[in-house]
């Protein structure tokens, strides 16, 4: 479990995480979501206490990560920064973490074999693609065995059998009841792996949320409906929780609250016929970008107000 409150970092000027409050639970994945520069890096390096928060605090199981005794085997984490030697195996590399952290050494060959590592275990690390090295670091953040697993955009430079790969990875470690937080900008490769969301925009929270959710919130459920007799139909489908608008005049209607199914028989039952019935499918990215444009738009303008003094 990762409990932030308040949690807040300023760069100078920059506040890159701004009073953020939130809860990563156990047994489910947990997507990290926002644009470029919206604070999922700065979050990730103060919950491992790679940086300090200005004010908030953020901890992994109850404890901020400093305080646990063996920190390596409580949070599992992958952040950009890759600090390999370029002259060490993974195998090496792997070892010499396992030694200074206390951990068995059955772990490397284990970690290894877990990250599809064994057939370049014994090559210099300096010669991996990317997709090897984070596959390493992937396997450098299992180590331990922890129960919290942290990863910075896990899928950078892997290829299509990597990204399943990952995914498959990341369910079977939340499955086993273990913490998964896994940071991204793409709102399509988080929508395959991830239940729950936390989307941030400009360092705040724009949303803690299940993926069905955001969906819904971003008008997911809408159907559409043309028909040759829209006021009937409109009184035809009426009913708690039913939402219907349309133009005046038009014969086009906006339905929520019902399925493009239970519209279509509603309407044979009472012999309305229809031309069009189409469920309006927003897209997790829709939703995505509409979350987040809000967000962008008014710091942008605010900063371009900033910038250029007032309007003359
Ligand atoms: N050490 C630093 N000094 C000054 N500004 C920083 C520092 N680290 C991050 N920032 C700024 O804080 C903001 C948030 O950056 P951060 O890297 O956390 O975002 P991100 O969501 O991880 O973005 P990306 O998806 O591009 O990795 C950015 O505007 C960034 O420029």
């Amino acid at each position: 479990m990762i409990e932030a409150q308040q949690l807040t970092k300023r760069y100078g000027e920059k506040t890159a995480v701004d009073g953020l409050d939130f809860v990563v639970k156990p047994g489910t994945v947990t997507g990290f979501l926002g644009p470029n520069g919206a604070g999922k890096s700065t979050t990730m390096r103060l919950i491992i206490g790679l940086d300090a928060p200005t004010s908030g605090t953020v901890t992994v199981n109850g404890r901020r990560y400093s305080r646990h005794r063996a920190p390596l085997q409580e949070v599992g984490a992958l952040l950009e920064a890759r600090s390999i030697h370029p002259g060490r195996s993974a195998h090496n590399h792997l070892k010499a973490l396992a030694l200074t952290h206390g951990i068995p050494l059955r772990r490397v060959d284990e970690v290894i074999e877990q990250a599809g590592l064994s057939g370049v275990a014994k090559k210099r690390a300096g010669a991996f693609s990317l997709g090897m090295g984070q596959r390493l670091g992937i396997a450098a953040a299992l180590l331990g065995d922890p129960q919290t697993v942290m990863l910075d955009e896990p899928v950078n430079g892997l290829d299509p059998e990597g990204v399943r790969w990952i995914r498959t990875l990341l369910q079977a470690l939340a499955a086993e009841g273990r913490t998964v937080f896994v940071s991204s900008h793409l709102m399509s490769e988080m929508a395959l792996v991830a239940d729950h969301l936390i989307v941030v925009g400009r360092g705040r929270l724009l949303a803690d949320t299940t993926v069905g959710d955001l969906v819904r919130a971003a008008g997911g459920d809408t159907v559409k409906v043309a028909t040759q007799d829209p006021a009937r139909l409109r009184d035809v489908l009426a009913g708690p929780g039913v939402d219907v608008t349309g133009r005046i005049g038009s014969e086009e209607l906006q339905v929520t609250g019902l399925t493009a199914r239970e519209i279509g028989l509603k309407a044979a039952e009472h012999g309305i016929a229809l031309f069009e019935l189409t469920a309006r499918t927003v897209s997790l990215e829709d939703a995505f970008m509409d979350l987040t444009r809000d967000a962008v738009e008014y710091h942008g303008s605010a900063t371009a107000l900033e910038t250029l003094g007032s309007p003359a």
